[in-house]
């Protein structure tokens, strides 16, 4: 299939028949199912990333989601500081306007980071750093169930559209869930705030999230309708703007997804621009391999490329935990 990088638009797929049939041994020859895998295979080798219609999840909660974000985001930093993210929380909680920083600089983004539940003792060292349980507000009383609610059903697409992903590059619908893969695989979410700004050039006071990829294997976008931020940057260095389209999640690749297809697949850089005067709420949710998963370019991935492996092995939790070490202003708190 030819690949197409300079892109100057996202595709839309829908999924529906793909997660109506991943899961029956006689489903992968359905010809629909077929057709979603490659418009996946075309869209991961040219862009990146897609638009996820056909999900299944109900509208209803994806609004939610983002409702009781902003109504928690309105709260006076007094209340929400009392769910601070500290490197003793394990990094989970809320944080500041400018408290997260992209290559040095800091984002206008507030923040509240939730991450699969890690026991002490689990992952040995490697763990550590993340050991702990998410930070709940007492406002909105209901944040804790909508989430969790949500985070269930976003990992059950992800599974499937990794059944899809696996097709698409050749292999057996299962890879990605064999138990030293994503068997037992991990998640990160991100419940973002970006202030309005009346800056209207994109200067570094309109830099919501500065460019940077995703690290683990798929995220699913659930921003607002009706502010347009989100850009990906093409072969051609040219930002393309992914624009809210109803009903859809913005999905894009990550940099393990990267290397197990031996950068058949790329983890598309991207950011957040902020010249909007309206306050904006997105929810990433990132559906990761195992914690302690050793990620390195798969067999059938590198065969069709004489064999050779264009990455390196890389733990991916020593990749998540370098990144949140980094990610912040000061974690010394
Ligand atoms: N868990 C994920 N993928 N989070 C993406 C955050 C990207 C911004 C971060 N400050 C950075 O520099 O990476
Ligand atoms: O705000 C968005 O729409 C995307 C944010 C993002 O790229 C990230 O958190 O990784
Ligand atoms: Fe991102």
């Amino acid at each position: 299939m030819m690949v197409t990088s300079n892109f100057t638009t996202i595709p839309i797929i829908d999924v529906a028949p793909l997660l109506a049939k991943c899961d029956d041994p006689n489903g992968t020859d359905d010809k629909d199912l077929l057709e979603v895998v490659a418009m996946l295979d075309e869209a991961c080798r040219g862009v990146g990333f897609f638009y996820l219609k056909g999900h299944g999840v109900p509208d209803s909660l994806v609004r939610d989601v983002r409702d009781s974000t902003r109504s928690f985001f309105r709260l006076q930093d007094e209340e929400k500081l009392k769910i601070k993210l500290t490197s003793k929380s394990g990094f989970r909680g809320y944080q500041l306007i400018k408290e997260n920083i992209t290559k040095g600089l800091p984002d206008l983004h507030e923040a509240i980071d939730l991450y699969k539940e890690i026991e002490p003792g689990m992952y040995g060292q490697l763990g550590t750093t993340l050991v702990g349980s998410n930070q709940w507000p007492e406002n909105p009383t209901r944040m804790k169930s909508v989430m969790e609610k949500y985070v269930d059903l976003l990992k059950e697409v992800s599974r499937k559209i990794m059944r899809g992903i696996a097709l698409a590059l050749g292999g057996p619908v299962d890879t990605f869930e064999q138990e030293q893969m994503a068997g037992d695989q991990f998640w990160v979410m991100r419940l973002i705030g970006y202030p309005g700004s009346n800056s209207n050039s994109k200067n570094t006071d309109s830099v919501g999230c500065g460019a940077h990829t995703d690290y683990g294997l798929l995220t699913l976008v659930n921003q607002d309708e009706s502010s347009s931020a989100l850009e990906v940057k093409n072969q051609n260095d040219e930002w393309i703007s992914a624009v809210p389209i109803p009903g859809t999640f913005v999905c894009n690749i990550g940099d393990m997804l990267q290397v197990w297809s031996n950068g058949e697949y790329r983890s598309t850089v991207h950011r957040v621009i902020v010249d909007s005067p309206k306050y904006r709420v997105s929810v990433p949710f990132f559906y990761e391999p195992n914690f302690d998963a050793a990620v390195e370019p798969l067999e059938f991935c590198k065969s069709r490329n004489g064999g050779v492996a264009r990455f390196e092995k890389v733990v991916y939790g020593e990749h998540l935990v370098r990144k949140v070490l980094t990610n912040f202003v000061s974690y010394d708190f």
